[in-house]
């Protein structure tokens, strides 16, 4: 963190990802006041003001745009608008980029295409985050092209790692993989966590009490994968006595296809993910 102490960053669009990041960087005892927001919605706006973070509106009509202006003062700016929108939101930047180090989280979009948008700059490092990043337990993947400094790679890491793991890949393609595991994986989670507690309620437990057990149980599972010596597979069998109750539920998950309805929800997360890399690009 000795990194960003002092470092002025401007995220440009304060949505759920930059506010999960921002909160992430709040945690780690970032001071609000070294942090920029340049979002057009009101309502984002104020929430960010209530947490002592500087946020403007790019669309207000002053002299000067609000946007380059949170760009020319920053040492870092995070690129956090919906990919669909990037090339007319940075349409400005090139002007007023010079040692910025930039930072893209919009999923799909290839540092080509958006160096092509700022005007040739390359002070660009991509990184794919999750929501947990709010509580800091976020999954990042990030790329940088090799003629990134080391100094500027470590730069971004530290800032992504104030939200949990960092990864980098070699080659910028995995990030469409990144974004299938991690990026969009939150979701999957939560939707798998829904399914549990509308089972469960079913079967006649209340709601609250399903919800409880079955968030607890996501937690230990997911924390004990990550601190065991042991595979998946193998935390698995352990719970699975033979011929007993588990066994009955994986058996079904099987006959189902569960891995094969996985792969397919993940390929598709892929695919999508080169989808909007080739309709961004020139
Ligand atoms: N939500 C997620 O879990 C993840 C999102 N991402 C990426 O993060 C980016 C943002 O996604 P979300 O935060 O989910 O979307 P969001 O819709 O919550 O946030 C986007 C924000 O951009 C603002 N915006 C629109 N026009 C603007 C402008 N001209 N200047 C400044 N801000 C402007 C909007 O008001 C909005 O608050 C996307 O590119 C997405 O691919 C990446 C990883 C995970
Ligand atoms: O759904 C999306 O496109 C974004 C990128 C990864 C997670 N949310």
């Amino acid at each position: 963190m000795a990194e960003l102490k002092g470092k002025k960053i401007s995220f440009i669009g304060g949505g759920n990802m930059a506010q999960a990041l921002i909160s992430g960087l709040i945690g780690r005892g970032i001071n609000p006041s070294n942090i920029t927001v340049a979002d057009p919605s009101e309502a984002i706006r104020d929430q960010l003001k209530q947490r002592k973070i500087n946020a403007v509106d790019p669309t207000a009509n002053t002299e000067t745009d609000n946007s380059q202006v949170a760009v020319k003062g920053a040492d870092v700016v995070v690129l956090a608008v919906k990919p669909q929108v990037m090339r007319q939101v940075v349409s400005d930047f090139a002007e007023v980029l010079d040692r910025q180090l930039v930072i893209s989280v919009a999923a799909g979009l290839s540092t080509e295409s958006l160096s092509k948008m700022l005007g040739g700059y390359k002070n660009i490092v991509r990184a794919m985050p999750n929501t947990p990043a709010m509580i800091q337990k976020g999954a990042t993947g990030l790329y940088a092209a090799d003629y990134i400094t080391e100094a500027d790679k470590t730069l971004a890491a530290s800032l992504m790692s104030a939200s949990g793991l960092v990864s980098w890949v070699e080659k910028e393609e995995q990030l469409h993989a990144v974004t299938a595991v991690s990026g969009s994986a939150p979701a999957y989670f939560f939707y798998m966590l829904e399914s549990m507690i509308d089972a469960a309620v079913e079967q006649g437990l209340d709601s609250k009490q399903a919800a409880a057990l079955a968030m607890q149980t996501a937690l230990g599972a997911a924390q004990m994968a990550i601190t065991s010596e042991e595979a998946p597979a193998e935390l698995r069998r352990k719970v699975t006595s033979p011929n007993g109750t588990t066994q009955a539920a994986i058996e079904s998950l099987q006959q189902d296809n569960f891995a094969q309805v996985m792969k397919k929800a993940m390929q598709a997360c892929y695919t999508r993910s080169e989808e909007i890399s080739n309709e961004l690009a020139d």
